[in-house]
Order: C-alpha cells, then structure tokens, then sequence
C-alpha cells in the first residue's frame, strides 16, 4: 500500500501504536493495512482502472484540508477517513457534523452527542463577537467584563481545562448577578440580557457540562451532531472544542492523539471559531493535535488552511475563485497546475501529499458504514415512486441528511 503523509525516506519515531496492525486489517481481510493507516481507497489510471491501494498514515499528526463541489464527495471522504480512525489505536476523532450526516459512525463503535460546552471554554474577549454585540460599545464592554469576572477563561492560554474535572464556569445566571449589580446604565444592561437569551435559548451552553477534552477522553469516535444549530452557536461549539483539545494535549492530559474533522468547514473562518482553528493549523501538529477540514468553498477558507496542510485532497471543483485557492498548493515540485487534474467522477479526487511531495488521482474507497449524505431527487421521493407505481423502485427513500430544521436559522434577538 502506498501510504500518504508518511515519507518513509525519514520514517517518523513510532508510537506504541504503531506497532499495533490496525482493526481495519481484521475489518477488510482481502487486504493487509499497515498499522497506524487509514486506507484511503486506490490509486485511479488515466483509463479508469484503479491500481494499487492507498492509504493515510495516522501515526503523526497531520493538517489536512478537502476541497470539493457540491456532490463530489467530501463529506463522504471525511468519513472514510474518520472510519479509518475509529478502527485505528492510538487516535481520538471527533466530527463536527453541522449537517447531521456522519450518525452512520455508530456502526463503526461511535457515539452521536448534541454537545453543550461550558460558557468558560468561550474566552471573555470573545463574548462580544459571539452575541453580535461591537466589544467597544457599552453593552459589548458590559457583557466582556461579566464574563471575565465571573470566571470564564482567558481562551486556554493559562487555564486549560483539566481532563477530569475542568475550570469552574460560569452558569447565565451568574453572569446576569454580575450585571445586575454593576452600575452599568439600565440600556447596557437590557441589551446584554436580551443577548444572553438568545445565546441561552441556542442550547450548547451549560455550566455543568464536561470539559470538552471529554470528547476525545477514551478514543470512541464522537461525533459532534449541529444539525439545525444556528451557525453562531456551532461556531461556539468549534471554537470550544477546538481549543480545548489542544490545550488539553499541551497538558498532557489526553493519552491519545486527538483529529478534528469539520465538515463544511468555510462556515467556521471567519467567525468566533476561527483563532482556534487556526490554532491547530499552524500550532497543532507540535502537541500531536490533527485538523482536516472539508469545504465545497475553498475560497471562503483562508490561505493558511492550503499553506499549512500537509495533506490535500481535492475533488471536482470548477468555480475560479475555488480553483485559484487550489493554486496556492501548487508547491514547486508539482508539475503543472493542479487544476488540470482534477478528476471528474465523484468519490475521486487529486491527493498532494507534502511529506512525499507527489500528487495521485486516487478512487476514495467506499464506505463501510453508512453516509448520510448525498442530494435528495424528487424523482426518489416517496410520493413520486407511488404515483409510478413503484416501476423501478427497490427501496422507497429520501436521500440526504436531515431535512433543513427551520429552527437552524439565526434567531432574532429576543425583545
Ligand atoms: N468514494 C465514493 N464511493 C462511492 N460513492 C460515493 C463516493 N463519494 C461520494 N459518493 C456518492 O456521492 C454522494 C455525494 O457525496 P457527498 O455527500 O460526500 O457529497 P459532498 O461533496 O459532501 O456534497 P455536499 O457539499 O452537498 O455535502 C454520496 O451520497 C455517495 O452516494
């Protein structure tokens, strides 16, 4: 198998994983997988046919992004990897799933979670932003203060969460005391209330909730379940666990290497999630943290999430801004332009790996468990396969991941 991420030339010092052949090997007996690799699928000749197997190595950490129009097959890809980590020793993944796609991990010894993070893992400066409030203004300066006085972290630079019990954080209430006490004009004061509602009524805080290094605590897959989640609040969810993992392995507290996979990842730059994702692309790999990030925008990512990947995998893409993001990871030891060899057909792709410094079209293997993903056609809809009379039909389905929860869009602030 050829393994990407992994430059055999200057192999990297094992862990004792990596002396442990991997669960997928017992998983797909036609095939012996290396340990600590996730096999990826096969590499795909020009003339279609598929050669010799490719695989991923976990053993290190690694940056990874995937880029891909919709339909391509990222967020199938993604799963295929954490699929790979779920049967791998030594790693912990967590998926943040913001379209409820990846429930089909449990099949792989996953656990689905609607995760609620303590109020502390949001540091105070960045309150603000997070509840749309400008830091500068009177309720926005009200509100950083009440967080930063009543507790909550200063972002993990010198209070990272203890694995097993994690900092005090502040409940709403103690925060609303905070304010009700200070001398802050009555207008300030209402604001922030009404703010703090809105951030309550997203339901992902909670002052009692385990640290978040918790997600990745015993090496079960977890996945992240965001669905219908406003994007603020799922934001604060990325951010909070982004950080956490990363403070916690600083620490030393995790006894595995934690991976963050984030599906439709452009929805998380830019926002209140961003400085922690940035964190892991360009701090994390030192600690022995992993970040992959699937997006079908690659141009809504920044350019340090291509700079410092070490791993690209990239599917169809045809927008020009998109292709010219790809672009940056034209390194100079790859031939031509990347954008003329991205395949076609969905669930192939072109994978650059840096440690190898090569490029491969590769055929991303199919899924073991199932993927929730996919577009929906009203062709296959319940009703339109009754009223053909079933011609055709073997199985009445509505393909796709959840159906768009009205309650996922952004509410108003409560008055
Ligand atoms: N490697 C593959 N092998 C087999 N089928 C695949 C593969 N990759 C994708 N598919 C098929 O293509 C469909 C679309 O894939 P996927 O849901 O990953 O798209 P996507 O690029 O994430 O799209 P979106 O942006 O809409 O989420 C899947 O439901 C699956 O049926």
């Amino acid at each position: 198998m050829h393994v990407i991420g992994r430059d055999d030339a200057q192999p990297s010092t094992p862990s004792p994983a990596a002396a442990t052949p991997s669960r997928e090997a017992t998983a797909d007996s036609a095939e012996t997988i290396p340990p600590s690799t996730v096999r990826l699928g096969s590499f795909l000749a020009r003339d279609g046919s598929t050669g010799a197997a490719v695989g991923v190595d976990v053993d290190g950490p690694h940056a990874a992004v995937i880029f891909g129009k919709r339909g391509t097959g990222k967020s199938y890809t993604l799963g295929v990897i954490a699929e790979g980590l779920a049967a791998a020793e030594g790693v912990s993944p967590v998926v943040v799933d913001p379209m409820g796609v990846f429930g089909g991990l449990r099949e792989a010894g996953g656990r689905v979670v609607e995760p609620s993070v303590p109020p502390a893992a949001i540091p105070a400066s960045a309150w603000p932003d997070l509840l749309g409030l400008d830091p500068e203004s009177g309720a926005g300066s009200l509100l950083w203060r009440a967080v930063a006085d009543t507790g909550a972290s200063d972002g993990g630079t010198n209070t990272a969460p203890d694995a097993e019990t994690g900092p005090e954080s502040p409940s709403f209430e103690d925060i609303r005391d905070w304010i009700d006490a200070s001398r802050a004009p009555d207008a300030d004061r209402r604001a922030v209330d009404n703010h703090l509602r809105l951030a309550e009524s997203w339901g992902v805080f909670d002052a009692d909730a385990p640290p978040v290094a918790s997600f990745a605590a015993d090496g079960t897959p977890t996945v992240l379940d965001l669905a219908g989640v406003p994007d603020r609040a799922a934001a604060a969810v990325v951010r909070a666990v982004a950080r956490g993992l990363y403070d916690a392995q600083v620490d030393g507290a995790l006894d595995r290497l934690p991976w963050l996979l984030v599906d439709e990842a452009h929805v998380f730059f830019g926002g209140v999630a961003d400085p922690a994702l940035r964190t892991l692309l360009t701090r994390g790999r030192a600690p022995g943290v992993s970040l992959v990030c699937a997006t079908q925008r690659p141009n809504a990512v920044p350019s340090v999430a291509v700079s410092q990947s070490d791993l690209l995998v990239a599917h169809r893409l045809t927008a020009e801004s998109d292709v010219s993001r790809l672009a940056e990871a034209e390194a100079t030891y790859l031939a031509g332009s990347l954008a003329s060899r991205l395949p076609t057909g969905t669930g192939e792709a072109l994978v650059v790996d840096d440690a190898t410094e090569t490029a491969h079209t590769v055929r991303i293997r199919e899924r073991r468990t199932s993927h929730g993903g996919g577009s929906p056609r009203a062709s296959r809809t319940r009703a339109a396969v009754e009223r053909s009379g079933g011609a055709g039909a073997t199985e009445v389905e509505m393909i796709g991941g959840k159906p768009p929860d009205t309650a996922s869009c952004e509410s108003e602030v409560p008055r």
